[in-house]
């Protein structure tokens, strides 16, 4: 089945929003282009008390949008019950980025519909205590429906389109990959990093003390290399040049993401692989990665030295040389497993863990440009926390501020803004706020969009949902009349890194939920918090114009349509 347009601009999980960024402004892929939209002021949704009391009024539909209902309406057997429908025109797709249109629905029709739209349907889930239905108490009722099948030809059984028996074996033996020590050990990487691209920014305002650069460009290097050495043991070394292998991995992720905004799977179609010119172009990059990977599975198999899960947990990573992830997977005994496995395992770490942290990375610096006094705030806590010895994760723990910008940063630019799930049975869906006090039900082979953007901005679980208050996650929140829903309690996960799930109670879903949640969420916390305290340390932040010009588009990721300009100046 094709992925539609419609499901498009949003469908991808993580992070193969890819774009060629190397240096220059970000390329965005063909399908964004096609509309300019008018800027968009990326923190204003606008949802005032207004607009909450008045839903708003229903597009004027034309030919083509009720043509297209209508097909989807005979497609899909019709209604789910009582679910309210949510019809969206076709015309939509090419206005604005799916997910701004499925939040005025949500504003419209409710925290559950159905979303007719074009050939096929979608129910769409914008409420916590649906999605953790969905996520966690249901979870194997669902797998990755449309995103698998886009997925499969570049991550084959990686964990994000595995089938659930593959999944199962593969995420016993990755989770235990991401242990306390090798956990250290990524954070001398991530400086180490860091502190390169701090390098060549210094270098760059070496004259004049400022420089105006893509810094979207800069955060997707730094993040390309640290997933390189932490997952394979790989230095791109992509902040200071350019490689046939960076090259082919940013024409991959593009490829991806094109792949996600089409509504025939093109790829499936005989022959194309040698006739189509970007068929082909895709085809050798991915032969260019493989090959890559093919080659660090092979030195790692050749320098294998099995151990116990335990055994391997305690190596002392201060001294090793490789400490990646690869090294651990190779050398787990009791895991033996094919090559080709080991390689979309990778694959799926390196597309998964790239451009969702080079995304939250330029988010977050997007918001604190325009919060002078939240930036200082920030800049104080870094010079005092980092003034004395190395980076660890003891000290990275006293960076709090910094870690609720990053959530805060990915509560509004959530990355991916939508989960995408496929009911294997039957299901009743809860109502969830203001639904149906009965449920849902929905047959099997459901589509279901949960849909992180409207839960994150919902004005229902948070106050002032479009603005930009790192601060509020310190807060307790409680709201009795949303019946089933335990509110927002720091204490609730105590210990926990980051304000996660579990504390919002499924309101806040930065890395997902349940058993299919981020493997690699505290990597990509201290990577994110590491890589932008080292740029408060050293330089003050302008935005190179205002905020409305810097468009958003969606991929997989929430990024930036030409980068994210802007002027750095030393501290002095
Ligand atoms: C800011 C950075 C990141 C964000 C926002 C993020 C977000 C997410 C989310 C929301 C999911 C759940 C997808 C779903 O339920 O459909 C997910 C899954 C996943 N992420 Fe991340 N991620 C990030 C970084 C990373 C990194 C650094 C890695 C690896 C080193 C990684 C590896 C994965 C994998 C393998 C999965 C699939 C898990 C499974 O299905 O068992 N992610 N990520």
């Amino acid at each position: 089945m094709a992925a539609t347009a419609s499901t498009a601009s949003t469908l991808l999980p993580g992070p193969v929003a890819g774009s060629p960024r190397s240096g220059s402004a970000a390329c965005a892929p063909s399908a964004f282009r096609r509309r300019r939209r008018p800027a968009v002021r990326c923190q204003s949704t606008s949802v005032d008390k207004q607009q909450q009391e008045q839903p708003p009024k229903p597009k004027q539909r034309n030919l083509l949008d009720n043509a297209s209902n209508l097909l989807t309406n005979f497609l899909s057997g019709g209604n789910l019950g009582a679910m309210p429908v949510a019809e969206g025109a076709v015309t939509d797709l090419f206005g604005k980025p799916l997910f701004f249109s499925l939040y005025d629905w949500f504003l419209e029709h409710g925290s559950v519909y159905k979303l007719a739209f074009g050939p096929k349907s979608f129910v769409v889930v914008s409420d916590p205590i649906v999605a953790r239905h969905i996520l966690r108490e249901n979870a194997f009722c669902y797998d990755k429906g449309v995103l698998a099948e886009i997925l499969k030809p570049i991550m084959g059984k990686g964990l994000i389109p595995a089938d659930l028996d593959t999944w199962k074996q593969r995420r016993k033996v990755i989770t235990p990959g991401f242990h306390a020590l090798f956990i250290e050990a990524m954070v001398r990487i991530f400086t180490k990093c860091s502190e390169r691209t701090i390098s060549k920014l210094e270098e760059l305002t070496e004259s004049e003390g400022q420089v105006l650069l893509d810094l979207e460009a800069e955060f997707s290097n730094l993040a390309l290399d640290i997933i390189g050495l932490g997952v394979f043991n790989f230095d791109f070394d992509s902040v200071t040049k350019e490689s046939p292998v960076i090259k082919a991995v940013y024409g991959t992720l593009f490829e991806a993401e094109h792949r996600s905004t089409f509504y025939i799977p093109y790829w499936n179609i005989p022959l194309t692989k040698w006739i189509v010119p970007r068929q082909r172009k895709f085809h050798s990059d991915l032969k260019v990665i493989n090959d890559c990977l093919d080659n660090l599975i092979k030195n790692a198999k050749e320098t294998r030295q099995e151990a116990d899960v335990e055994k391997l947990q305690q190596r002392d990573y201060s001294s090793l040389k490789d400490v990646s992830l690869l090294r651990f997977l190779v050398d787990m005994r009791g895991a033996d497993v094919d090559d080709r496995q080991l390689r979309d395992d990778l694959m799926t770490m390196l597309i998964a863990g790239h451009e969702t942290t080079a995304a939250v990375l330029t988010w977050s610096v997007f918001l604190l440009a325009q919060s002078p006094t939240r930036m200082r705030k920030a800049q104080a806590e870094v010079d005092s926390v980092l003034s004395n010895g190395a980076i660890t994760v003891e000290s990275l723990k006293k960076l709090e501020y910094i870690k609720l910008i990053i959530l805060e940063s990915l509560r509004l630019y959530p990355q991916p803004p939508l989960l995408i799930r496929r009911s294997l049975r039957p299901d009743k869906l809860p109502g969830g706020y203001n639904g149906a006090k009965e449920g849902y039900e929905i047959p099997t082979g459901t589509d279901i969009f949960v849909s992180i953007y409207n839960l994150h901005r919902s004005p229902y679980f948070w106050d002032r949902p479009n603005e930009f208050e790192p601060e509020r996650f310190s807060v307790q929140k409680k709201d009795e009349s949303i019946e089933g829903w335990s509110g927002f309690d720091p204490n609730r996960s105590p210990g926990a890194m980051y304000p996660n799930e579990i504390i919002a109670d499924f309101a806040f879903l930065p890395f997902g939920g349940g058993p299919r949640k981020c493997v690699g969420d505290q990597f990509a916390v201290l990577e994110s918090t590491v890589a932008l305290a080292l740029l408060l340390r050293k330089f003050d932040v302008k935005l190179r114009g205002s905020p409305d010009e810097v468009e958003m588009v969606t991929g997989a990721t929430i990024h930036t349509k030409n980068g994210l300009w802007c002027r750095l100046r030393r501290r002095t």
